[in-house]
């Protein structure tokens, strides 16, 4: 039997009819400043929680429900006869349920706030109240969620109680919020990289109709903390976006957003590597140049922009099946274009990657890295011949290119598009000959995610009369390599600087 109510929450919303159907039930409803005076206002009989605790609210704040009146009353036993003595005792009087939101600790964290105003954003006595609540889920039903208010009047309303497993579900989920909650406070303090225990606070956004097959179940989570990319997107036409769709997206956008503001750029990309990437004059130009990269792989791709997208490179994308084009804006009408397929995915995006730190999952493990966020830590020709100012301009293209092709990758390139991609080998002179029997032009520019082991690679790029190579160099052998570029005349810069993606 429901007696007493303590409602103490930071976003009102909903929470006036839950008020109103426990008033209703005859149910006590205690409640703190804020919630005391929106609930009073609203025409419910509430009890300010000073006259339970006997103590003014005190510190801004700080000290509201800190008080044994308050978790005695939530954390007694009602079985235990000792426990229910010593309340009666104290004259505590038993809280059945407890219903709190915490302050937005998880928003106020990204905003442009001074550190001790964030701090103060840090909810003590919300979480006390939920937590002793939740470990008495038997005595006490808690409610931290909003969108459980529904449910639980609907128990009340049928049974007079709430259900022994919905009550274990409801303190299941003030763990589960606190965990985040806490893990967000602790990565806000702390300052050192790699902490002890390592805390991510992600929210479910959807569950997915499936995972990488559809006999995987999966679900997308998006970070509370983090201000990206991928959590800053917009859907503005087409199906639901699927685990595959979200992992491809996120490196195209990647890739285009490697360049300079002034480039304009596009990426085809599937399965999670680059088919074909070009710079153009403007969006149309780059796709056109993007898509002869490979007309082939990017069926049934991702197209990505750095620049609004217009009418007529609409219309070319809509000659094609794409699963997702994705850019910074659309002009209306190459949106309406957009829109006469019903299933492309057209998806808004103005955030650039911000990601410090990337993981990933072994079995009972985590692995955590920083994002690789470099480029090139110099360009030093190590070759008699120097390549020319457009050839560099075209290394730099390749090598930014190369970077988001699994290793080992070789991309080869010529006037700012890419004419052979090859990745996912595990040997270098493999990825090499697919890329360059693909390009099948002379005078291009050859990119190397890692060293040459042996001088075999730049054997094969002689072979396709290529003009110029960038690789970040270190291998016992880069002699080898270099004396074979004398050789046949090719140009070659080091880097020092190596992109594995595994
Ligand atoms: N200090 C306390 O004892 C305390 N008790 C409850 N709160 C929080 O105060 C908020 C509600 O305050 P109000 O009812 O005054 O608007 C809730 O988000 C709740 O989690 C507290 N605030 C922070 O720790």
């Amino acid at each position: 039997m429901l007696k007493r109510a303590l409602i103490s929450v930071f976003y009102k919303d909903g929470v006036l009819e839950m008020a109103k159907f426990l008033q209703d039930r005859g149910v006590e409803i205690v409640s703190t400043g804020g919630t005391y005076k929106h609930l009073k206002e609203n025409g419910i009989k509430v009890i300010d929680v000073t006259e339970v605790t006997n103590f003014p609210e005190m510190l801004d704040g700080r000290v509201k429900t800190l008080n044994p009146y308050i978790h005695g009353g939530i954390l007694a036993i009602r079985d235990n006869k000792e426990h229910m003595e010593t309340i009666k005792e104290k004259e505590i009087t038993p809280i059945d349920l407890v219903i709190v939101n915490l302050y937005p600790f998880f928003d106020k964290v990204k905003e442009d706030l001074e550190f001790q105003e964030k701090v103060e954003f840090i909810d003590i006595g919300g979480p006390t109240m939920l937590r002793a609540a939740a470990k008495n889920f038997q005595d006490v039903i808690v409610i931290s969620d909003k969108d459980d208010y529904k449910e639980v009047m609907a128990q009340i309303e049928e049974t007079g109680d709430v259900s022994f497993n919905f009550r274990k579900k409801l303190a299941g989920k003030v763990f589960n919020l606190m965990s985040a909650y806490d893990g967000a406070i602790a990565n806000f303090l702390l300052e050192d990289e790699y902490n002890e225990y390592y805390n991510i606070s992600y929210k479910k956004v959807m569950s997915l109709r499936y995972g990488e097959n559809s006999h995987q179940s999966a679900a997308y989570y998006s970070s509370l903390t983090e201000d990206g990319a991928m959590n800053n997107i917009e859907q503005l036409n087409g199906k639901e976006l699927s685990y595959n769709n979200i992992k491809d997206m996120d490196i195209a956008w990647k890739v285009v957003n490697e360049f300079k503001e002034e480039d304009t750029v596009c990426c085809g990309l599937k399965h999670n590597t680059p088919c074909g990437v070009a710079l153009g004059e403007n969006v149309y130009d780059a796709y056109i140049k993007a898509y002869e990269c490979d007309p082939v792989s990017i069926f049934g791709g991702i197209v990505a922009f750095n620049k609004k997208v217009d009418k007529a490179t609409a219309e070319k994308l809509a000659e094609i099946f794409l699963e997702i084009v994705i850019a910074p804006e659309f002009d209306s009408d190459a949106l309406e274009v957009l829109k006469t397929k019903k299933n492309l995915r057209v998806i808004r995006c103005n955030h650039a990657p911000k990601e410090k730190h990337e993981f990933v999952k072994v079995d009972g493990g985590l692995l955590v890295q920083q994002s690789d966020k470099e480029f090139v830590n110099e360009m030093k020709t190590v070759t008699k011949k120097a390549p020319s100012e457009k050839e560099i301009r075209d290394l730099e293209f390749a090598m930014k290119v190369v970077k988001y092709v699994k290793s080992n990758a070789i991309v080869v390139a010529k006037d700012g598009k890419t004419l052979g991609i090859g990745g996912g080998q595990v040997n270098r002179i493999w990825a090499a000959e697919e890329a360059l029997e693909r390009a099948n032009t002379e005078g291009a520019v050859v990119a190397s995610d890692a060293f040459f082991p042996f001088g075999d690679v730049v054997e094969a790029c002689a072979k396709h009369k290529v003009a110029s190579i960038i690789q970040p160099g270190g291998s016992i052998r880069d002699n080898e390599s270099i004396e074979n570029c004398d050789k046949f005349g090719i140009s070659m810069i080091f880097t020092g600087l190596r992109h594995f993606k595994h």
